[in-house]
């Protein structure tokens, strides 16, 4: 079918909390979109934001696997009941949350292969998965295995500089070997393990998807000059690795026609192509066309701050991933995990659970906060690697409330933007006088948020008009991977509006500011140092 002139293209969004989806035209503009959340729109898997926390076993996050096939049913329907025309559909991308691994046990791929347009998916792959529920990146219950990886490659440094990060409790490697260890049968059983993204691409492909290198980076286990396994790190997760993961693809790979299952039950052209699916952070940064120099905030279940690297570079906070839209390149992300359920508890606590009421109370107080600053981690925090809440009054006192709802909004959001920009500087993102934040997530849509990010980094704040970069990015890839012979990606985005300027930071903004990153940066020390000696 190739890149003709009525195309349309199908972008997907696996996210925490829904599975969002759009058809854009041969201009990349949107015909329909579409959401399905995961808590309202799927109860029987009596999911909290998508994932279930387990009870009995602390910093262990799942998510029901079958949730996110059924997910793909309902939102399918939903674009047919919208009237899109499947049959125009050129090329599917997608992306996903990252990290999360989905187990396809003994049999899958014969059922994959083989599945029935009169049925749903869901019914037809209830007997799929070897281990189900899904981890996924909210866990962080793999201390041991990230310090057995970080072990037998020589340190966290040497696994930085092979993977692009040193191990982290929520990279797929440290999950499967956790499952190796703890559910040998189960992982003997397995006969392919997927990212979520290349899980989500399976469904489309009607075969096992490969892993792409940019999603594949947020594993250690993929060595980010060679785009190929590292067979020691492999090996020390669990045995026959290789074989479960298949070969990693660049991320703009077309991997195969859609399965026939799609042409039949919905009307897709069988020359439909499937286009490598990718991370969620890597799908922004095509969805936002970020630019050398700009600095990406994505403010959404988790928050992170993402740069386009030209080549990668050592860091013992914070990763490195092979890019989404250029082979040679590379991304730079650091990752919050307590971005917008945190912002929705501070809401409904201090503001009555409206946003009107949060946002006035953030511009009734000055920036700066009178000095007090505070840190909420709900979950155990990625950078830095606390959890629970502190609160500091201007005489740095740790106290246990402040005294007033305007205090503590603004000390969230102070909080949250302050340690963003001391974890950028510390990994080397240069914030001077041309740089643009631009911001994307589903707070990007709040002003009032983005003028304290504009105010901290002290840099003027974009937006996109529309806040789904991931979601975007898919659609943007579809198209770019099946046209890249005839046009890069500049020239097939070049129809598209560029990021709007939204606010500027205030002349105050940098002298109180600089003073508070380097407060926080005590702060963290501190606190630091009383977790490692309890
Ligand atoms: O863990 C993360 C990135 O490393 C998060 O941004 C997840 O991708 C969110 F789904």
């Amino acid at each position: 079918m190739g890149a003709v002139s009525n195309a349309t293209y199908l972008g997907l969004d696996l996210s925490t909390q829904q599975l969002k989806a759009v058809v854009v035209d041969n201009d990349l503009a949107v015909l329909h979109e579409t959401s399905v959340q995961f808590d309202n729109d799927l109860p029987e898997f009596r999911t909290y934001g998508g994932v279930i926390h387990k009870k009995d076993e602390p910093h262990v996050v799942v998510a029901p696997t079958l949730m996110w096939v059924k997910a793909l049913d309902m939102i399918l329907d939903k674009l047919r009941v919208c009237g899109v025309d499947f049959s125009k559909v050129a090329a599917i991308s997608g992306c996903a949350q990252q990290h999360g691994t989905v187990y396809w046990g003994k049999g899958s791929r014969n059922q994959l292969q083989r599945l029935d347009p009169a049925k749903f998916l869901h019914e037809q792959l209830v007997t799929s998965f070897s281990v189900s529920p899904s981890p996924v990146w909210m866990d962080s219950s793999t201390t041991k295995e990230c310090r057995m990886l970080e072990e037998i490659v020589g340190g966290p440094q040497k696994l930085a500089e092979i993977t692009g990060s040193r191990a982290y409790e929520r990279f797929s490697g440290p999950q499967i070997a956790k499952i190796a260890r703890t559910r040998p049968e189960a992982f003997s059983s397995t006969e392919r393990i997927s990212l979520v993204s290349s899980f989500l691409a399976s469904l489309f492909l009607g075969d096992f998807a490969p892993i792409d290198w940019s999603d594949g980076s947020g594993m250690n286990l993929l060595n980010i000059h060679t785009k190929d396994w590292d067979d020691v790190l492999l090996e020390a997760c669990g045995l026959g690795l290789r074989e479960k993961l298949g070969k990693p693809v660049s991320s703009s790979s077309d991997i195969g026609p859609i399965s026939s299952y799609f042409v039949e039950r919905f009307g897709f052209d069988e020359a439909c192509r499937i286009i490598a699916f990718t991370g969620d952070n890597s799908g922004s940064l095509i969805g936002m066309r970020l630019k050398e120099g700009d600095v990406a905030c994505s403010l959404g279940t988790s928050d992170s701050l993402f740069i386009w690297l030209n080549k990668p570079k050592i860091v013992l906070e914070g990763h490195v991933f092979c890019n989404p839209l250029d082979d040679d390149a590379y991304m730079a992300l650091l990752c919050f995990k307590n971005g917008s359920l945190t912002r929705e508890r501070i809401r409904d606590s201090a503001a009555q659970g409206s946003w009107q009421i949060f946002n006035e109370l953030l511009e009734s107080t000055p920036r700066g906060n009178f000095g007090n600053l505070g840190l909420y981690f709900d979950v155990q925090e990625i950078l830095p690697f606390l959890i629970g809440d502190r609160r500091f009054n201007k005489a740095n006192d740790e106290i246990s409330r402040y005294s007033s709802k305007e205090v503590e909004v603004r000390a969230l959001i102070e909080g949250q933007f302050v340690a963003k920009r001391a974890h950028a500087e510390d990994f080397g993102f240069v914030i001077g006088p041309n740089t643009r934040i631009i911001a994307t997530g589903g707070a990007s849509a709040n002003k009032s948020i983005l003028q304290v990010l504009s105010d901290v980094f002290n840099s003027p704040v974009y937006a996109l008009e529309l806040a789904n970069s991931a979601m975007m990015g898919a659609a943007y890839q579809a198209k770019y991977a099946l046209s890249q012979n005839e046009s890069n990606f500049d020239e097939i985005t070049r129809c598209l509006p560029e990021p709007a300027l939204v606010c500027r930071p205030y002349h105050d903004a940098e002298t109180i500011y600089k003073s508070l990153v380097v407060r926080y940066r005590k702060i963290i020390e501190t606190a630091k140092n009383k977790t490692s000696t309890k």
